[in-house]
C-alpha cells in the first residue's frame, strides 16, 4: 500500500483489522521499523483524536513526527492551479508540498471540504495536489469526502464487540446546529458495504449519500424502524449531498434517545466524535454501558499503526 486515502487501497481488509487488533495486544512489536522515518501531520482543520492518535501510531513504530496548522502556523496556501498571486496568499501547494515532501517520509493531510462546490470537493482537489506535489505516501486524516482512518477504526470496533457473525449495524442520522461534511458517512458506508455486516442507513429525506458510497446498504427515512433488533447504532450528522452542503433537517425526532436504543438488541452506540450531546444523542445513552465511543476513539491509535506499519513496509 503506497497512499491510504480510501478502502480502495486496502487489498486485504480483514487482515488490516486483524493487524489492528494484533497491534493493539503488542504496541512495540514493531518499534524499529519506523526508525529514521519522519511523517509530517497537516491539519487544515481542527483535530483532537486524529492528531494525537496518528502521532502516537508513529512513535509507536519509531518514527519522528512533525506537526503543523496549515495556514495558521505556515503561510496561506493558494491551491488553485495557474492564478495570478497577487492577493494574500503567499505560497502555493505546489512549492509548500513540494518542501514538506524533502522533510518527510509519510504525509498525512486533513482537509475538509468547503461545502460550496460539490463537483470541486468530491473531485478531492486538495488532497490530490498534495499526492501530486509531495512525491510521498499520502495518509488521509479526514479529506473532502472520506475519513479512512476512522472507517477502518469502526469497523476495528465492530470486529471487537460483535456478539454475533453478521451483526446488524445502523448509520443513523441525527441533527446538529452547522452544516457538516458527509465524510464520516460516506466513508462508513464504503467499508461497511465492503464488510460482512447487515448494514442499514437511516436518514430524512434529502440526505442520500452520494450512490457510489451509499452502495447496496438499506435505506430507511423513519427515525426509529431500523433501531428495533440492531446490534450497533453509528450515530453522525451529515449535511445534504443533493441540496449540497445544506440542513434540510432539524427534527428532534432523529436525535438517539434511550426510548429508541431500547428497540434494539441490546445494541452498542458508536460514535467518531466530537458528539453535541442531547443534539445528536442524549446523555442516558452516550453515559451508558452501551456506549463504547471511547474505546473506539481509543482503537484510532491501532487503526492508525496498521495502516503506517504497512506503507512503512512498502518504502
Ligand atoms: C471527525 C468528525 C469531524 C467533523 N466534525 C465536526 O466538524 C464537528 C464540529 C462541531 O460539532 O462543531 C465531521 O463531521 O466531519
Ligand atoms: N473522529 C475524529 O477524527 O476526531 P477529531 O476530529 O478530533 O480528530
Amino acid at each position: 500500500m503506497y497512499n491510504f486515502t480510501s478502502v480502495n487501497d486496502v487489498q486485504d481488509l480483514s487482515a488490516m483489522v486483524n493487524l489492528g487488533l494484533q497491534l493493539k495486544k503488542s504496541p512495540n512489536a514493531f518499534r524499529e521499523l519506523g526508525k529514521y522515518k519522519t511523517i509530517g501531520l497537516l491539519f487544515f482543520n481542527s483535530s483532537l483524536r486524529t492528531r494525537l492518535s496518528t502521532q502516537k501510531a508513529a512513535q509507536q513504530l519509531g518514527m519522528d513526527v512533525m506537526v503543523m496548522n496549515v495556514g495558521a502556523d505556515s503561510w496561506q496556501l493558494e491551491m488553485t492551479e495557474g492564478v495570478i498571486m497577487n492577493g494574500d496568499k503567499a505560497e502555493h501547494v505546489a512549492e509548500a508540498a513540494a518542501v514538506i515532501g524533502q522533510y518527510c517520509d509519510i504525509v498525512g493531510v486533513r482537509s475538509f471540504p468547503g461545502l460550496v462546490d460539490r463537483n470541486y470537493d468530491y473531485s478531492e482537489q486538495v488532497l490530490n495536489q498534495f499526492i501530486k506535489y509531495t512525491g510521498k505516501p499520502i495518509v488521509s486524516l479526514e479529506s473532502a469526502t472520506r475519513h479512512p482512518l476512522q472507517s477502518l477504526t469502526d469497523l476495528i470496533t465492530i470486529e471487537e464487540h460483535k456478539k454475533t457473525a453478521r451483526p446488524k449495524v445502523v448509520l443513523t442520522w441525527a441533527p446538529h446546529v452547522k452544516a457538516l461534511p458527509q465524510c464520516v458517512p460516506n466513508s462508513f458506508a464504503e467499508w461497511m458495504n465492503r464488510a460482512d455486516v447487515d448494514f442499514t442507513i437511516a436518514h430524512p429525506e434529502g440526505y442520500e449519500l452520494a450512490p457510489e458510497f451509499s452502495g447496496n446498504a438499506r435505506i430507511t427515512h423513519d427515525p426509529k424502524a431500523a433501531f428495533i433488533g440492531a446490534d450497533f447504532i453509528y450515530a453522525k450528522n451529515w449535511s445534504s449531498y443533493k441540496d449540497y452542503g445544506k440542513i434540510l433537517n432539524s427534527d428532534p425526532a432523529w436525535m438517539v434517545t434511550k426510548e429508541k436504543m431500547d428497540l434494539t438488541n441490546n445494541a452498542k452506540f458508536m460514535h467518531c466524535l466530537p458528539v453535541r450531546r442531547n443534539v445528536v444523542v442524549e446523555d442516558a445513552v452516550i453515559d451508558s454501558e452501551n456506549s463504547i465511543v471511547i474505546q473506539q476513539a481509543g482503537n484510532r491509535v491501532w487503526a492508525a499503526q496498521a495502516v503506517l506499519k504497512t506503507i512503512l513496509e512498502s518504502l
